[in-house]
Order: C-alpha cells, then structure tokens, then sequence
C-alpha cells in the first residue's frame, strides 16, 4: 500500500491525461491501467466554465485520486497561483508542483520549485513536487515538508528512461517520504527498473498516450510496475563478478 500524506492507493501507476488520439482511447487506457491517480494540467482545465469543452470529460472523476499540475509555471509565483486556482475550484488538495527552467529542455528550476513547495505546504495543500534527479534537491524537499518527492528519469515526453539510475537510487536511499519517478519514462521495462530501485511509484503520461496502441501500453505498464515492485520486495541476488555454477558440485560422487 502507498501513502502519501493521509491518502493510501493500491495502484503505483500515477498517470497523465495528455496528447492520447482520443477521449475513447484515453478513458479505456485509463480504466485498463488500474491507476488511482490522475494527473492533467491546472490551465488546460477550464475550471471555472462549465460550458467549455473538458479533454476529461469521458472520465468519472470521482472515481480517482486527482492530482492537478502546474504545468506551465516558471516561477514559484506562477505554480502558486495555479495551484490555489485548482484548490478555490474544488479540484482537489493535493498539487504536483511543476515549474519548468528551460524551455528546450522542460527541467524544473530547483530554485522556484522549493520555493513554490515550501508556500504550498504552509497553506495546507499536499505537494508532490517534480523535481531533478538530485539527492540533495530532493532532501530539502523533504525538509520543507513536500509529502513526495518526483524526480524525472529523464526529460519529459524524450522516454529515454531513467539516465542517472545511481542517483535515483541515492534519493530512494535517503529519503523519508515517497519517490514517485516521473518524466522520460518509455517502456514498460523503464518503470519496472524504477520500481526494481526501490522507487514508490511511477508517474508516466506519453509512453502510453503516443504509444501505437495506448490502451495495451497501459496494461504493459501497469504488469511492468506491479512485476518491479514485486522483484523489490522479493529483494534481488546480489551482482557478483565472477559465476557460480546454478547446479553445485560439491558431495557429487560421479566423476
Ligand atoms: C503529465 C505530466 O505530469 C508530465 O509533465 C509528466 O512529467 C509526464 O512525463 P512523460 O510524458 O515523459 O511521461
């Protein structure tokens, strides 16, 4: 079970909204991927009218864990704005920080995201902030009481996987709260290596909303997380250097 502040989910797939072919195809990945929790961007809701075309319209939102983003902040001033414009809208308390630093790139700016997490927390809201895949970043986070951390595997929509897999693991070591991966994930082997490092969970929106099929690439990632997981707490051999046989010789009599 995953907790993170007071609310528990099954599920370790957090996924996007964005860019799927259609809202048919989106609402069948969404249902085929067991996710509990739904991301989507803050401005691309039209969240005060009702009477404006809604991309989630197909989707029961009542049904899931909704996880408003500020995707298209660039100040900690902007993501917080948008953030109490999910919260004044009842879309929900809890917010995932996201305030881009470079637009060719789409990384945070680590310096407005703490800033932006360290507001938002104080007012009550549960933060999930996006952040790099730094250790240290990461524990200030924690120390100013974001209620998970999301390090990127690698830029977002690039499903290059994750790139610095020792330092995801040094943010999994040390931290106190959950790690959801997230960003840059590609395959269904990409999100089983981060749960396989130990992380809480994944978040991952265009390897399945720009897959050939998105609704398979749903289940696909859905096994690949449960089967990562699942390796994690069964715990792994230990990596050797040399072989050792699988069938032993010792106490065998035949020459
Ligand atoms: C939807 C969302 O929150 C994205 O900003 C997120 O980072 C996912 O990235 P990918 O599309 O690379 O999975």
């Amino acid at each position: 079970m995953l907790t993170i502040g007071e609310k528990q989910f099954h599920s370790r797939l957090f996924l996007g909204t964005g860019k799927y072919p259609n809202m048919d195809i989106q609402k069948e990945a969404v249902d085929v991927s067991g996710t509990e929790v739904l991301t989507f961007s803050v401005r691309r809701m039209n969240v005060f009218d009702a009477s404006q075309p809604n991309f989630l319209e197909k989707i029961d939102l009542n049904r899931y864990q909704l996880l408003p983003n500020t995707a298209g902040a660039k100040t900690a001033k902007e993501a917080v704005r948008t953030a109490r414009l999910a919260k004044a809208s009842g879309l929900c308390d809890m917010i995932k920080v996201e305030v881009i630093g470079c637009d060719k790139t789409l990384l945070p700016d680590p310096v407005e995201t703490l800033k932006a997490t360290e507001t938002l927390v104080k007012e009550g809201f549960i933060v999930l902030p996006y952040t790099s895949c730094d250790v240290v970043l990461s524990k200030k986070l924690e120390e100013i009481g974001a209620h998970a951390v999301m390090p990127g595997a690698s830029p977002i929509g690039s499903g290059q996987g994750i790139i610095n897999p020792t330092n995801m693991r040094f943010i999994v070591e040390q931290a106190n709260i959950p790690v959801i991966v997230d960003a840059g994930i590609g395959s269904p082997a990409d999100a089983s290596l981060a749960m396989d490092l130990g992380a809480d969970a994944v978040l991952l929106n265009t390897a399945v909303s720009q897959a050939k099929d998105p609704v398979r690439m749903a289940e696909a990632m859905k096994l690949g997380i449960e089967a990562g997981r699942l390796g994690y707490e069964a715990g792994r051999i230990p990596r050797k250097r040399y072989a050792t046989a699988s069938s032993p010789t010792e106490g065998i009599s035949i020459g």
